[in-house]
């Protein structure tokens, strides 16, 4: 179980997440939608380490992350693939995915990550850079992955992604969760996407969850008037 409690982050004076609190279950995907603006990215970053917060619990399986550095974040469990998908444009595939090894101290990358994404072993000595934004995505997520994490946190995976991969990506989630049995935990904008992989949905506006439902009682037409301006 992955439960974070009360969490608030501020840029400067300026407080953008204002005491959060959720929890996501093992084998459980939990879909965080909200538009442009509202906190998504600022709130995976925190959770990863990479912006301070302060929070009366961030915990993963018992093991207190809360004012953790990212690595050790990394090392108990939790893993990150950043909006934009940040993968090293002048690393060979091979290369991105095993930076994400030196974690797990596994020398090779593990077979069942290149039957996820076959296109990844096609590819595997080609630039990061040379693919497309598909490939990117699975390319950040299977860097992730090899951290054998116990939370993935996946920062708007469909953006900038034509609908026909983005099908993909939802399959290959699904295929995550049901091999590896974690959580996934996913911010996002599509709903079409999130109603394909979600156990959950949770709405976040100006910092604030305002909104929740199962997948089985998701309201679509009111979660698309949060989502729309
Ligand atoms: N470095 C920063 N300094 C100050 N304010 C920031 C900074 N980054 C984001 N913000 C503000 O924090 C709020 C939340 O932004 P955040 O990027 O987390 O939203 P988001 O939901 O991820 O949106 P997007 O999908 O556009 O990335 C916004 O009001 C934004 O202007």
């Amino acid at each position: 179980m992955f439960e974070v409690e009360n969490l608030k982050v501020s840029y400067g004076q300026s407080e953008v997440i204002h005491e959060i609190s959720f929890s996501a279950n093992k084998n459980e995907t939990l879909a965080i939608m909200g538009r442009n603006g509202m906190g998504k990215t600022t709130l995976f970053k925190s959770l990863m380490g990479i912006l301070p917060s302060s929070a009366t619990k961030v915990e993963l399986e018992g093991t207190d992350l809360d004012g953790m550095d990212s690595y050790k974040r990394v090392a108990s469990g939790l893993a990150y693939v950043p909006q934009g998908r940040m993968i090293f444009p002048n690393l060979t595939v091979q290369e991105n995915i095993e930076t994400g090894l030196q974690v797990s101290k596994q020398k090779k990358i593990p077979e069942d990550i290149f039957s996820l994404f076959p296109v990844l072993h096609e590819m595997r000595h080609r630039k990061g850079g040379n693919l497309s934004g598909g490939q990117q995505q699975q390319l950040a997520i299977a860097r992730a992955l090899v951290t054998n994490p116990k939370v993935l946190l996946l920062d708007e995976p469909t953006e900038g992604i034509q609908p026909s991969i983005i099908k993909d990506i939802a399959k290959v989630l699904n295929e995550i969760r049901e091999m590896r049995e974690i959580t996934i935990v996913v911010s996002e904008q599509v709903l079409s996407f999130t109603m394909d992989i979600a156990d959950r949905i949770m709405v976040i506006e100006k910092g604030n969850l305002i909104h929740e439902d199962l997948r089985e009682n998701v309201d679509a037409a009111k979660i698309k008037q949060y989502l729309t301006v």
